[in-house]
């Protein structure tokens, strides 16, 4: 286990990094059932024992968080602690699973436990006589389990199959995962389960709840200390950051991140002069930059330290063209069938060569395989699959241009989860033509984000490198139009109700994903039209896992509104970079409602010289955030000097505070 979790594959077959030169904590917020904040866990080594367990019948230990926060990363620092006995339990068997792999295996497969912990997972050398097995069946609080991405699994009839109770029974795979997480197997074993933020479990199989919050500022400097051993270089990149809230923003999510650094090291080697984009850079930005550097690796020769060379991106995509398209298709083709996983032959087939595969864009996988051999690869992450899926449906020019859209309608389609996979289980229901509850569509919202990035005018100028101008046109013009139509008719279908605020208008959580889309396309017309169809004066969007990287979605369609405007944005994680961002938009808002937000007093010292300066605000919630003495004085002179505010809402989360 030691060995397995020593490193971080990064760049495909190529290099790779050790967990202990790169891991930084990231925030780990403690939940109770109805989602409210116990405070943060202070370090993983506590994350099994019993502080903030909500539910003592539960046995799942569940970790939350969006794309790219670091979910399996946390996992593998957790499993290398137990491998080094750091972590506070008395465990001695520890079995790692990632639920994808249940996806590979057909309906109709029946496997024992016994074969899923050691055929699947580890192989015991000599236990002929199942002692370890045995010993596990009568010890089961020996052993931990931890189960990665529970929203990848794609299931399809299996809502009738029985549960399993007996060790010795055979079942389908999930099922047997099932029961485990249940606690119907190997009852009072320990569980950690990953999923994204979103995925619906029921609260009686749930112990204890973590929801990851990316890096904090102080996180995001350790990383980049870590990153950059060169304090010229951790100067120059930190100094870079701190120009853009926005960029900031977007890397408090540990993917973006690592890709930004990674790609600032790589360019600044390869170029004269590489800085960061610092205004309005976009996460289909972000991606051609690592598709750049994956591009540019293999081609170029080594960097002299004397002669460097002038960064031509469309060149190096040009040159790159063939392999890209490759890649993409291949990308494509998982989207369509919900696969994540492809077989050598599947990759030979969409074009790719064997030197293609330690480019970066594909890793290995081995841990799918009964035999160990690792025939089988996926892409970096899923989020990488996306936007080369995307980047398919834009180069491709056979098929109708209208097939651009089609994700979009398959996103619109799909109804909102529930949680009927545990139901079954728990109450023992079962519903066997029910779509498999837990599928996320996310990976498909990400498809249709990258499009519009890859489709914007900010974009033409390298896309007509790849692709026929007059196609291009064509593809942007019908998704222009495809969004107008959309917002227009989102906006007229939701929810207004009058409240002593006004008329008000709760968004749903589609609502977000359309912003931002918007932002991706650049596109101010959109942007306006949206600004105007928003009739409420007031719009909530609390409790909608807004995170610091969308408030410069939702400031860009602000901007264009010319009415004043209240906005809820309770319980989400916004951050001080997200108050950076909306900073252009506090002149118009009569209502600014941030709380639990992990807002800091960075963020009250930005509303206080916008509030102050434009006196328009009647409602300002600030209560569970972290401000001290010094924020709340800037609170009072808020107070003193906002004659229309009439409602102020502030408990400060830190017991230092007086105020
Ligand atoms: N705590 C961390 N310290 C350093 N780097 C991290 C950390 N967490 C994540 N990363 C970086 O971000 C990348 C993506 O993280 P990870 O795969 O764990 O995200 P995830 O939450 O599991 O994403 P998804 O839900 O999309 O699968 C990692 O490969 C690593 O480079």
């Amino acid at each position: 286990m030691s060995r397995d979790t020593s490193f971080i594959m990064s760049y495909g077959q190529r290099e790779e990094t050790r967990l202990e030169d790169l891991y930084t904590d990231t925030q780990m917020e403690l939940l109770n059932d109805c989602n409210e904040s116990l405070g943060f866990l202070e370090s993983l080594e506590q994350l099994l024992g019993d502080h903030a367990v909500f539910n003592p019948q539960g046995e799942t230990i569940y970790v939350m968080g969006d794309a790219g926060v670091g979910k399996s990363i946390l996992l593998q620092k957790l499993q290398n602690l137990w491998s080094k006995k750091e972590l506070q339990t008395d465990t001695i068997f520890c079995f790692k699973f990632r639920c994808r792999m249940f996806s590979v295996f057909k309906d109709t497969d029946q496997i024992s436990l016994g074969d899923l912990l050691f055929k699947y997972n580890c192989y015991p050398d000599h236990d002929p006589d199942n002692e370890v097995f045995d010993y596990i069946l009568r010890f089961p609080e020996k052993v931990l389990f931890t189960f990665d991405g529970y929203d990848e699994i794609q299931m399809h009839d299996l809502m009738n199959v029985p549960e399993v109770v007996s060790p010795e029974v055979k079942a389908h795979p999930v099922q047997l995962l099932i029961s485990l997480l249940c606690g119907k197997l190997l009852k009072g074993s320990q569980k950690v389960l990953t999923a994204r933020t979103g995925t619906e479990i029921q609260s009686r199989v749930i112990r204890k709840k973590v929801a990851l919050r990316g890096f904090s500022p102080a996180h995001l400097k350790t990383y980049i200390d870590l990153h950059f051993k060169e304090q010229e270089h951790q100067a120059l990149v930190s100094l870079q950051l701190d120009a853009s809230p926005h960029l900031c923003g977007l890397c408090s999510t540990p993917l973006f991140c690592w890709i930004v650094l990674k790609s600032f090291r790589h360019l600044h080697t390869m170029h004269d002069s590489f800085h960061l984009p610092e205004t309005c850079i976009t996460l289909t930005d972000i991606f051609l930059l690592l598709s750049e550097v994956f591009l540019s690796r293999t081609r170029s020769p080594a960097p002299s330290l004397l002669k460097k060379s002038t960064r031509c991106v469309s060149e190096t995509f040009k040159a790159g063209l063939k392999t890209l398209t490759a890649f993409a298709k291949l990308a494509l083709q998982g989207m369509e069938r919900g696969s994540f996983i492809y077989s050598q032959e599947e990759i030979t087939e969409c074009g790719l060569a064997e030197e293609d595969l330690t480019m970066g864009f594909l890793r290995p996988v081995s841990d799918y395989d009964a035999s160990g051999s690792p025939a089988t690869f996926e892409l970096l992450h899923i989020i990488l699959q996306s936007f080369l899926a995307a980047f398919a449906l834009v180069l491709d020019e056979q098929a109708a241009a209208s097939s651009i859209l089609k994700f979009f309608t398959e996103c619109s389609r799909k109804s909102e989860p529930t949680c009927l996979l545990f139901g079954f289980c728990v109450c023992g229901s079962s519903k066997s033509n029910e779509k498999m509850p837990f599928e996320t569509n996310e990976h498909l919202q990400f498809t249709n984000l990258f499009l519009c990035g890859l489709l914007s005018k900010a974009n033409a100028g390298l896309m007509e490198h790849l692709v026929s101008p007059v196609l291009l046109k064509k593809k942007r013009a019908l998704l222009k139009s495809y969004l107008s139509t959309s917002v227009k008719s989102h906006l007229i279908g939701l929810p207004h109700y009058d409240s002593e605020d006004g008329k008000k208008v709760h968004v749903l959580p589609n609502f977000l994903w359309m912003l931002r889309c918007i932002f991706e396309t650049g596109s101010k017309d959109i942007a306006l039209m949206t600004a105007k169809g928003i009739t409420a004066s007031f719009i909530k969007l609390g409790y909608c896992n807004v995170f610091s990287g969308d408030c410069a979605a939702l400031n860009f369609v602000l901007q264009h509104r010319q009415k004043l405007l209240g906005l809820d944005m309770d319980n989400n994680n916004i951050s001080d970079y997200g108050v950076k961002q909306l900073r252009p938009s506090f002149c118009k808002m009569t209502v600014v409602r941030f709380s639990v937000n992990h807002l800091s007093d960075s963020s009250i010292e930005v509303l206080a010289e916008e509030l102050c300066k434009h006196k328009v605000v009647e409602v300002l919630g600030l209560y569970n955030n972290n401000i001290t003495d010094a924020g709340a004085k800037l609170i009072a002179q808020i107070i003193e000097e906002c004659p229309k505010l009439r409602v102020v809402k502030y408990v400060s989360n830190l017991h230092q505070s007086k105020v």
